[in-house]
C-alpha cells in the first residue's frame, strides 16, 4: 500500500478541505485481485453534494477572472506532480482497480497528458471579430467559462478519465464537482491531492466519494442544481441516457462517453502477426474492460482458422495474476459483477453454437479472475454480439467480402470505436469512410492518444474529449454586438 500520507487520501476533497461524510459512513475499498480491504473513504449524499456545489460556486468568480496563463501554470504543476508520482499512483491504482503495474503507469503518464495538453488549449480560446452587418458596430465573439460544472467517472481508468474531465473544464475557467466509482475512489482522492499540492484555489475542484448505491443521489444532485451548468459523464450507456433525460429538467449541459461494440475486422490483405499484435492491446488490455475494445472480431473466410489458431497460442501465453507481480500481463475483472456478466455472456454465446477454442471459465487463480478466451462461430442471435464484453473474451465471427464486414460492423446502435487491418490503400479510405463510429483505428488496436478527439455517434455518446476539441464542450460562446461608433470616416 502506498505509505506516503501527504497523497493516500481516504476523506473528500470539499471547498478545499478534506471531510468526512455528514453520518460518518463509509465504504470499503477493496483490492479486486485479494479481496483484501486497502482503505476506506466517505459515503457521501445528496447534503455533501450540495456543499461541494456551492464551494465550487464561491471559487468560481476568481478562479474564472485569472489569467489562462495562470490556470496554466498550476495545470502544469499539476501534471508533473502526477509525473513525479507515478510509481506510487500506479501502484495505488493497480491495488484497486486491478489492471498490471505496466498498464497503471501507462495510464499515469496518459492521465497526465491531458493536465499538460489543456494548460495550453486553455490559452488558446481564441474568440472572433466578424465583419459587421452595420457600419457603426463591431461584432465580437468570446468562448467563456460556464461556471460549477459535474463530473462522473468509471473505474476502468480512473485517473485518466478523471483528468480529461477536470483539465479541460478548469483550463477554460470552471470550477468542479467530480463523483468517482465506487470501486476506485483513492485514485480520484490522490488525484486531488496532487491537485492542492499543485496550488489549486479552495474549491476549484472537489471530489464526493460514495457507494453504487449513493451514486444516484449525488448525480441527482448535480443534476438538479441550478449552479451546475453541465455534467461530464463517461461510463454505461444506461446510466448515461438516464443522466440525459435527467438533464432536460433545466437544461443541464451533458456530455456523454458511453459504452462501445467495437468491431475488430481483418482481411485477408491484412499483416497477421500485426493484427495479433493489434488484439492483445485491444481485447487483453485491462482485461478487456475498455469500451474501445475489440467486442466483436470478424475474420476474413480465408484466413479464419490460421488467424483462430495463432490468435489461441497468443492468447494461451498471456500471465494472469495481481497487477503488483512482474510477470503479470493481465489481472483481474473489477468485481464479481462484472465477473458474472462475462460468464452469462459466454454461456449464452455456447449455448447458442458458439465453439470454445480458449478458456471460457473463471480462472484458476480464483477471485474475479476470468481465463483469457478465444471464441469462434460468434453470430448475431448471441447477447455478446450486442452487449459490451467488458472481459478478456475475443469472440470471432467471419465474413466474405468488404461489403459484408462493413454491414455486420455497423449491425449496432453503438459507434465508439471500430478497427480493421488491411494494406490496401482504397480499401482503408473505403472502409473507414464507411465505418459508423467516432474513432477508426487502422492497422492499430491502440488509438488513444491526448492531442485527438475521443468519443462515439449513435447510442455512444455525445461530445468529445481530448484534443484541440476537447475544451469547446466546457465554454460557451457570447455574441457581443458593440454598435454606436458611429460610421468610418
Ligand atoms: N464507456 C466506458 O468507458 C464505460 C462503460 N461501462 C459499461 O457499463 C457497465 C457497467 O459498469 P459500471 O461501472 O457499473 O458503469 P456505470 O455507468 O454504472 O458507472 C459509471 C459511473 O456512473 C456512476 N453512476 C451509476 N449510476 C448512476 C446514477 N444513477 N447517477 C449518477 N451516477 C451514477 C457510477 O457510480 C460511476 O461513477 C460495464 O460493464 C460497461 O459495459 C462501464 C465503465 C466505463
Ligand atoms: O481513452 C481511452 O483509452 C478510453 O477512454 C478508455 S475507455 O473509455 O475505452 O474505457
Amino acid at each position: 500500500m502506498v505509505k506516503l500520507p501527504e497523497f493516500l487520501k481516504t476523506d473528500c476533497y470539499v471547498g478545499g478541505k478534506w471531510v468526512a461524510a455528514s453520518s460518518d459512513k463509509r465504504l470499503d475499498v477493496t483490492d479486486p485481485a485479494t479481496g483484501d480491504v486497502l482503505a476506506s473513504v466517505p459515503r457521501m449524499g445528496a447534503e455533501e453534494t450540495d456543499a461541494a456545489i456551492a464551494a465550487a460556486h464561491a471559487a468560481f468568480p476568481d478562479w474564472s477572472s485569472r489569467t489562462a496563463a495562470e490556470r496554466a501554470l498550476v495545470l502544469q504543476k499539476w501534471a508533473s506532480l502526477v509525473r513525479a508520482h507515478a510509481d506510487d499512483l500506479a501502484r495505488l491504482m493497480t491495488q484497486e482497480q486491478g489492471k498490471p503495474f505496466a498498464e497503471s503507469l501507462g495510464e499515469i503518464e496518459y492521465a497526465a497528458s491531458f493536465l499538460s495538453w489543456f494548460a495550453e488549449e486553455g490559452r488558446r480560446l481564441y474568440g472572433d471579430i466578424i465583419p459587421p452587418h452595420r457600419n457603426d458596430a463591431r461584432i465580437l465573439v468570446t468562448r467563456n467559462p460556464l461556471g460549477v460544472v459535474g463530473g462522473i467517472t468509471p473505474w476502468n481508468f480512473p485517473v485518466a478519465m478523471v483528468t480529461r474531465k477536470a483539465a479541460p473544464a478548469l483550463a477554460a475557467g470552471n470550477c468542479m464537482v467530480l463523483k468517482p466509482a465506487e470501486a476506485t475512489p483513492l485514485s480520484a482522492l490522490a488525484v486531488a491531492a496532487l491537485g492542492e499540492m499543485a496550488g489549486l484555489p479552495a474549491g476549484v475542484f472537489n471530489v464526493v466519494t460514495g457507494a453504487r448505491e449513493d451514486a444516484p443521489a449525488i448525480g441527482k444532485a448535480l443534476v438538479d442544481s441550478p449552479l451546475v451548468r453541465k455534467i461530464g459523464f463517461t461510463g454505461s450507456t444506461a446510466v448515461g441516457k438516464q443522466l440525459m433525460r435527467d438533464c432536460a429538467g433545466d437544461l443541464t449541459k451533458i456530455s456523454l462517453e458511453l459504452g462501445g461494440n467495437a468491431a475488430f475486422i481483418v482481411f485477408d490483405d491484412a499483416d497477421i502477426e500485426a493484427a495479433l499484435d493489434g488484439i492483445q492491446v485491444c481485447k487483453f488490455r485491462n482485461s478487456g474492460q475498455t469500451c474501445i475494445a475489440a467486442n466483436r472480431i470478424l475474420v476474413q473466410e480465408s484466413i479464419h482458422d490460421k488467424f483462430v489458431a495463432a490468435l489461441s497460442a497468443r492468447a494461451r501465453q498471456i500471465q494472469v495474476g495481481h497487477g503488483l507481480e512482474k510477470a503479470t500481463e493481465m489481472g483481474p475483472l473489477v468485481d464479481e459483477r462484472g465477473l458474472e456478466k462475462v460468464e452469462r455472456l459466454v454461456a449464452d454465446a455456447t449455448d447458442k453454437g458458439a465453439k470454445i477454442h480458449l478458456g471460457g471459465k473463471r480462472h484458476e487463480a480464483g477471485g474475479t479472475y476470468f481465463q483469457p478466451t478465444v471464441m469462434t462461430g460468434v453470430s448475431t442471435e448471441m447477447d455478446l454480439a450486442h452487449e459490451e464484453l467488458f472481459g478478456p473474451v475475443a469472440a470471432i465471427s467471419t465474413f466474405r467480402d468488404e461489403q459484408d464486414a462493413i454491414s455486420m460492423a455497423n449491425d449496432t446502435p453503438y459507434g465508439l470505436a471500430g478497427y480493421f487491418y488491411s494494406r490496401d490503400v482504397g480499401r482503408i479510405f473505403r472502409v473507414a469512410d464507411a465505418l459508423e463510429v467516432g474513432i477508426v483505428g487502422v492497422n492499430t488496436g491502440l488509438i488513444s492518444t491526448e492531442v485527438a478527439p475521443f468519443g462515439g455517434v449513435k447510442e455512444s455518446g455525445i461530445g468529445r474529449e481530448g484534443s484541440k476539441y476537447g475544451i469547446d464542450d466546457w465554454t460557451e460562446l457570447k455574441y457581443i454586438c458593440l454598435a454606436g461608433l458611429g460610421a468610418a470616416a
